[in-house]
C-alpha cells in the first residue's frame, strides 16, 4: 500500500521535509471556514487505497481538533484504509491526575478521542511524568521520538563551556542526555508549582560554576514562568545570562517577552511547533517511526 502525507494548516514546512525524506507525496487539501466558523475541507488528490499520515502539531489544541477529526474522517470516507497522526507536539499530557477534587483527567480522556479517529500516532517528547509510557493511555500503536540528543548537539556546536540546568526533577531525563551529548556538566534544580503562572525554584550555591555558560533546558515552555524564575535565581547568584533551550515552543501569551526581559543570552527551540526561535530541526527523527507505522 502506498502512503501519503496531509498537512493540517500551519504544518506545511514540517510535512514537506518529512515527505521528501520518506519519498512520498503530500496530498493537496483545500480548507474553507464558513462564515459561522464551521470547517469545510476537500481532498483535491484522492486518498483512496493509501495509508495516510496527517501532520498536525497540537499546541493550542482546542481549535485544531475538529479540523483534525474531520480530516481523518474524510480520508477514511474517501477510501483510505489506514490513517495515522504525526503530532510533533502532543497536547493534554500534563493534566495526568486529579490535582483538585472534581477535576477531569484530560491526559486520560484525550487519547481515547484520538484513538477514535486514528490507527496510530507518532510524537516527540510527550510530557511523561506520572504516565511513564504512552501505551498506558493510548489504545493505539504509538512511537515517541526524543529530541534531547539533537538539542545536545546544537548546544555543543553553538555554546562555549555550557552548564546544563534542568529547572525541576522531571527535566532530569532530558537534561542528562543533553549534557552527555554536549559533553557538559548538568545540575537539576527543584521546582514547586503553586499555580499556572506561579512557580518557585530552589537553587543551591552555584559559585563553583562561575565561568560556565548556564543553559536552561526544558521540554515545554508554556507560560514561561519555570524559565523566568530559574533565570532570576541564576542571575541573582551572579552567573552569566543563561541560554534557554526547549523542545516545544508553546510560548503562551507574553512568555517569550518575559523570558527575554528576565535576561538571557539567547533562546533556541526545536521545530515541533513553528516559532521564530526554532533552531533545531528534528523532522528527520520522525522518518523511521512513520515508516514503521504507515
Ligand atoms: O512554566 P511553564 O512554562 O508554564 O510550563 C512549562 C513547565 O511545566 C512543566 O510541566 C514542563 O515540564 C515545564 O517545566
Amino acid at each position: 500500500m502506498t502512503c501519503a502525507l496531509v498537512a493540517l494548516p500551519g504544518n506545511e514546512a514540517f510535512t514537506a521535509t518529512l515527505a521528501k525524506a520518506l519519498g512520498t507525496e503530500v496530498l493537496k487539501v483545500t480548507w474553507h471556514r464558513f462564515p459561522d466558523g464551521e470547517t469545510n475541507l476537500r481532498f483535491d488528490t484522492s486518498p483512496a487505497g493509501r495509508s495516510i499520515a496527517i501532520v498536525a502539531t497540537l499546541d493550542r489544541p482546542d481549535a485544531k481538533l475538529l479540523p483534525l477529526a474531520f480530516c481523518a474522517a474524510t480520508a477514511r470516507d474517501l477510501g483510505a484504509p489506514r490513517v495515522g497522526l504525526v503530532a510533533p507536539y502532543l497536547c493534554y499530557m500534563r493534566q495526568d491526575r486529579r490535582f483538585v477534587a472534581g477535576e477531569g483527567i484530560t491526559a486520560h480522556y484525550f487519547p481515547r478521542m484520538i484513538a477514535q479517529w486514528f490507527d496510530w500516532m507518532v510524537t516527540a517528547d510527550p510530557h511523561l511524568h506520572r504516565i511513564h509510557d504512552l501505551s498506558e493511555v493510548y489504545p493505539i500503536p504509538t512511537r515517541v521520538v526524543h529530541c534531547a540528543e539533537a538539542a545536545g548537539r546544537w548546544i555543543k556546536a553553538h555554546i562555549d563551556r555550557p552548564l546544563i540546568v534542568g529547572p525541576d526533577e522531571e527535566s532530569a531525563q532530558w537534561a542528562d542526555v543533553i549534557a552527555q551529548t554536549a559533553g557538559a556538566p548538568a545540575i537539576v534544580l527543584r521546582k514547586t508549582r503553586h499555580g499556572d503562572k506561579d512557580v518557585t525554584v530552589e537553587i543551591p550555591n552555584l559559585s563553583e560554576w562561575a565561568g560556565y555558560q548556564p543553559v536552561l533546558v526544558d521540554d515545554i515552555v508554556s507560560s514561561g514562568h519555570s524559565m523566568v524564575e530559574t533565570i532570576r535565581r541564576l542571575r541573582a547568584q551572579g552567573l552569566a545570562a543563561p541560554w534557554s533551550v526547549a523542545v516545544h515552543a508553546v510560548f503562551a501569551g507574553s512568555a517569550e517577552a518575559e523570558i527575554r526581559a528576565a535576561g538571557i543570552t539567547g533562546l533556541a527551540t526545536c521545530n515541533t511547533i513553528v516559532h521564530p526561535t526554532n533552531a533545531i530541526d528534528v523532522a528527520g527523527l520522525f522518518i523511521d517511526p512513520v515508516r514503521d507505522l504507515v
